[in-house]
């Protein structure tokens, strides 16, 4: 069970350390390699994803993931920017599906920003599609405006786009998923005004044709985000593109408390995967150690999960995560009065002592 382990940027190795920790003290053989990357890989290599990063990731049965990007590399060319350094893993290992499960703690309803009946049992699934997109469609750039009334002016430009095969294959995961929880799919598009997403619809209802068991429904992206803060509980699996899954899974992890709850797993077609919190880098409250490192272990126990099928492991930690809820212990993002407020190291210790 050989893991890449790739901190990153800002809080990366400070919640990478503590979910390093839990992997150690479980009594498995794994063998763990860490590797520069983002800004870190910048820094140290003239490049966010350095070959050597990217030959272990590739080499390895999984990789655990902090988060990348740092403010002082904003001014680089694109290609440089530490952020370039997740796309490119998650292109280069096809990792096409990202699973964000949003799941609410019963510990946490009054750090939820939704009143606690309307969140209490939350357990949803949003499926991302993670390759495709705006974010990695071709051309772009910023060219002179070829048309309109600003025609000879400068303009920025991207292309979305999704192949059929794209849309099949993550249409497959989320019936799959479904069939495993609550047996309905909620696909999420723009069908109304974009070509890409009526495109997504037709491509969906199709493959909807092999799955009689689930139930279809289809919504437009604007009425979703709404629907998550309405009613959230009425989705089970919720299926969209890049840019979309991308800002409905944060909108999500508030529900759940905390941006520092959201785990995810990034699969490939046979489950080889990157394991990663939903969130970035958090500059703002890096080096303070008060980041929530909650996400990253229960991506930890994602990777057992899928990579590995340690399924009674995965259990362990996320036994191990209620129970140091249920002690009342709380990062800054989670605390409300009459918890106890700890710190990122803090919170790792707790879950190891807590995995029994
Ligand atoms: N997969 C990745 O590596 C991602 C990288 N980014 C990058 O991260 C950098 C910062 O981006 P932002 O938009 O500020 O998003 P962010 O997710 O890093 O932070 C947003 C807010 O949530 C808080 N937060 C995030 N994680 C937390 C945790 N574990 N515990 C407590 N609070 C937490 C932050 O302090 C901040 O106030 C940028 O360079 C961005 O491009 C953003 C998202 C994902
Ligand atoms: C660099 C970004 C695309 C990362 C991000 O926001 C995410 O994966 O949620
Ligand atoms: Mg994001």
């Amino acid at each position: 069970m050989k893991i890449a382990i790739l901190p990153g940027d800002g809080i990366g190795p400070e919640i990478m350390a503590q979910a390093v920790k839990v992997l150690n003290v479980l009594g498995e053989q794994f063998d763990m390699e860490t590797a520069d990357v983002g800004g870190a890989g910048y820094a140290a290599h003239g490049h966010p994803l350095p070959p050597a990063t990217l030959a272990l990731a590739k080499s390895a049965d999984a990789v655990l993931f902090g988060a990348v990007g740092d403010f002082k590399y904003d001014s680089l060319e694109r290609s440089l920017r530490p952020e370039q350094a997740i796309l490119g893993l998650r292109k280069e290992l096809g990792l096409f599906a990202n699973l964000r499960p949003a799941i609410l703690y019963p510990e946490l309803a009054g750090a939820s920003t939704l009143k606690p009946e309307v969140v209490s049992g939350l357990d949803i699934l949003i499926i991302r599609e993670l390759t495709g997109d705006v974010y990695f469609g071709k051309p772009r750039g910023v060219r002179e405006c070829p048309d309109g009334p600003f025609k000879g002016e400068r303009e920025g430009f991207d292309t979305m786009r999704y192949a059929e095969p794209e849309i099949r294959r993550i249409a497959h995961v989320a019936f799959q998923a479904a069939q495993k929880r609550g047996k309905r799919v909620t696909s999420v598009d723009k069908a109304n005004v974009l070509e890409t997403f009526q495109f997504w619809r037709d491509i969906v209802t199709d493959v909807h044709k092999e799955y009689p068991d689930i139930e279809l429904d289809h919504m437009y992206v604007d009425n979703a985000a709404m629907q998550l803060v309405r009613a959230p509980k009425k989705f089970d699996v919720m299926v969209t593109g890049n840019l979309f899954g991308d800002i409905l899974s944060d909108c999500a992890a508030m529900l759940t408390g905390s941006i520092g709850m959201l785990p995810s797993a990034s699969l490939d077609a046979s489950n080889k995967g990157l394991y990663e919190p939903s969130h970035g880098s958090a500059p703002d409250i890096a080096g303070k150690g008060i980041a929530n490192p909650l996400a990253t272990i229960l991506s930890a126990a994602m990777m057992l999960r899928f990579s590995f099928g340690k399924t009674e492991q995965a259990d362990r930690i996320e036994n191990a995560v209620k129970k140091v809820l249920a002690q009342g212990l709380r990062t800054g993002d989670i605390f409300e009065a009459g918890t106890t407020r700890v710190g990122t190291e803090e919170m790792g210790n707790a879950v190891v002592k807590a995995l029994g």
